[in-house]
């Protein structure tokens, strides 16, 4: 019951209902495995850390909000961990797929995962590469900042990487800090808003349908469910802890 009035306090503040159709702005996360994409892109759209979730199958949230006064249906695409193999880097189909979907693209890689780090740069030359022309905007993210003793990456190494790629750089961290998180899609989001319909992704863009590949399934569908149903699970795991003790 709690947890229904949560959902809805949340719900309340940032999904207000709007008379006329928002506009739509898409972004996939792409990253390494356990990197903290997941827990990224549920703490930016509902507030909140969640521990644990089950490993990554894809999902797509969506979320209506204001960004500066105007109501924008905002698409976040949760996608497989990449990885690096003998010869290059493996990334999930799925995770292609939402790349070449997308309006923008953040990059994640974890402080405390060297590998992930290495995987960046690949991974932005698929996102150049599928970007043709049009290369989307991406912003670079550098998860888990508060696990300090297990850090692997330099601090300074991010801006750098990043100041190579020529995208922006924010170092975050999931758990701790609601702000950061925030901060960091909230002025990706501020960017493709700004851009006019024909650039950045409205219900029919233009550019984007010019990307996608009619060969290349959509991501899928908006599923606010299954983050009721991983808050569910999350708080009857917590029941059940309490009883047993
Ligand atoms: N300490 C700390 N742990 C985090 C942070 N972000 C995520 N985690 C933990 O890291 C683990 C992996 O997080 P996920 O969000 O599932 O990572 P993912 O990138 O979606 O993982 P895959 O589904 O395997 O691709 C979980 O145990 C999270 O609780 C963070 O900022 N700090």
């Amino acid at each position: 019951m709690r947890l229904i009035q949560n959902m809805t306090t949340i719900a309340e503040c940032t999904a207000p209902e709007y008379s006329v159709p928002s506009r739509v702005i898409k972004i996939a996360v792409i990253g390494g495995s356990g990197v903290g994409k997941t827990a990224l892109v549920v703490r930016f759209l509902t507030r909140r850390f969640i521990g644990d979730y089950e490993r990554n199958a894809g999902n797509l949230y969506s979320r209506e909000v204001q960004v500066d006064g105007d109501p924008v249906t905002i698409q976040v695409q949760d996608t497989p961990g990449a990885e690096m193999t003998g010869d290059g880097i493996s990334l999930p189909d799925h995770a292609a797929c939402s790349i070449q979907w997308a309006d923008a693209v953040v990059l994640v890689y974890s402080v405390t995962d060297r590998g992930s780090f290495d995987l960046i740069e690949n991974l932005h030359q698929l996102v150049v590469r599928a970007g043709g022309a049009g290369i989307p905007p991406v912003i670079l993210l550098a998860n888990k900042a508060d696990l300090l003793h297990l850090r692997r990456v330099d601090s300074q190494q991010g801006p750098l990487l990043a100041g190579t790629l020529g995208c922006s750089f924010y170092e975050v961290s999931a758990s701790e800090d609601y702000n950061q998180v925030h901060g960091a899609f909230h002025r990706l989001c501020c960017q493709l808003a700004k851009q006019p319909p024909s650039l950045a992704s409205c219900s029919a863009s233009a550019t984007t349908e010019k990307r996608r590949s009619p060969l290349i399934p959509r991501p899928k569908s908006p599923n606010m469910q299954d983050l009721k149903r991983r808050f569910k699970q999350v708080l009857s795991a917590k029941v059940r802890t309490v009883t047993s003790v």
